[in-house]
């Protein structure tokens, strides 16, 4: 299938509204790539500009080494599956799925035996003669897919696929497209969504996009375990991790901050000897902070109200200087700790440290 490579690629509306710039990347076949970000950062637009739907203003785009930037649309070998199914109403499964092969003039033979493999795939094979408007949204979406599929592209592209499903459906739906891109491993494929958990459990490797340009690049795992600054922290992962202000105290393999609030809290995060004294902000999330009663504490605070979610208890501190309010989730119900004082630890493996808004890991 195929290789993508991006070279410092610019987006520009209108010749002044600069959208994206400095986009570099690079996609290897059989990778399933998602773009992630807030509203508005330009996901959407860099996917269609890799399908030629819009126009690349500067820098190279590359499909297995060739540049495409002005090559049509139809001739990159791209297919594109959009949130609104766009079938055609009156055509059914299968018509809908053999139109692009039917434009393209393949025989009849050849249709059905690519509309075939590909119904069987879906699982679309007892709908192929009903209409779009007698299916679920589900099953809507997997003909979306399934015309995507016949045309055999270099690179799969999808563009928010699930926001029009409901809740359980979006759960089905998601692991169908994991078990069709496991189907498939040498297929090319770029996700665009809101969704975390989707980003979390399709992609092979994350694409945060904020601020014009790529904030990080890296499996989710990276993403949420190592993440380079302080916007992919916050950005990945619900609720979003805690930022406390503090100052190195400790420099070495593993470095000692005293928090603001008061606490303090080794890291595995290494820092050099010049590093002490610095302000760094700890990053903790939610799900790392850990009840204590001894005085190895990072955080002490009254808890100001309790969210109890059953398998776990979202807890709600008061803020702590300029930070945003603390947050802490602890497995099991603990709806008594409200009006509680309490203090919260951390393992040294769980504390990011942040100078500037960039994680010192990264050094
Ligand atoms: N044709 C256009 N002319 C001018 N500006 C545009 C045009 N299309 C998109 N934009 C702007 O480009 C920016 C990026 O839009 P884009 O749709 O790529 O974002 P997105 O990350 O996909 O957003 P969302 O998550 O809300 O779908 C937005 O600020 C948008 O207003």
């Amino acid at each position: 299938m195929a290789d993508l490579k991006l070279t410092d690629i610019a987006k520009t509306y209108g010749g002044t509204v600069e959208v994206l710039k400095h986009i570099d990347l690079d996609i290897k076949e059989g990778e399933l790539i998602v773009f992630v970000g807030p509203s508005g950062c330009g996901k959407s637009t860099l996917l269609r500009m890799i399908a030629g739907l819009e126009k690349i203003t500067s820098g190279t785009l590359e499909i297995d080494g060739q540049v495409v930037n002005d090559v049509p649309p139809a001739q990159r070998g791209i297919a594109m599956v959009f949130q609104s199914y766009a079938l055609y109403p009156h055509m059914t499964v299968r018509e809908n799925m053999s139109f692009a092969l039917k434009l393209a003039k393949k025989s009849a033979s050849e249709i059905e035996e690519a509309v075939n493999k590909a119904a069987q795939i879906l699982q679309l094979e007892e709908y192929l003669d009903r209409l779009p408007k007698a299916l679920s949204g589900g099953q809507r979406q997997r003909v979306a897919i399934g015309r995507s599929i016949v045309r055999d592209p270099k690179v799969y592209l999808f563009d928010e696929p699930l926001s029009n499903l409901d809740a359980a459906l979006r759960v089905a739906t998601r692991i169908e497209i994991a078990q069709l891109k496991e189907s498939m491993p040498e297929s090319t494929m770029i996700y665009v969504t809101h969704d975390q958990v989707e980003a979390m459990t399709l992609a092979s490797r994350i694409v945060v996009l904020a601020n014009k340009g790529i904030a990080q690049v890296g499996t989710p795992l990276e993403l949420y375990e190592r993440p380079e600054n302080e916007f992919v922290a916050q950005f990945i992962g619900s609720p979003s991790m805690n930022l406390l202000a503090g100052e190195i105290i400790e420099t070495g393999t593993q470095t000692v901050v005293t928090l603001d609030g008061g606490g303090t809290v080794t890291s595995a995060v290494p820092t050099r000897d010049n590093e002490k004294g610095l302000r760094v902000n700890v990053g903790v999330r939610p799900e790392d902070m850990l009840e204590t009663t001894g005085d190895d504490y990072l955080f002490e605070g009254k808890v100001n109200f309790t969210e109890a979610l059953g398998e776990v208890t979202l807890l709600y501190f008061n803020k702590v200087g300029d930070n945003d309010a603390v947050i802490g989730k602890l497995p099991g119900v603990h709806a008594g700790l409200r009006g509680k004082s309490v203090r919260m630890k951390a393992e040294p493996e769980k504390v990011q440290v942040f100078h500037n808004g960039k994680s010192l890991y990264y050094r």
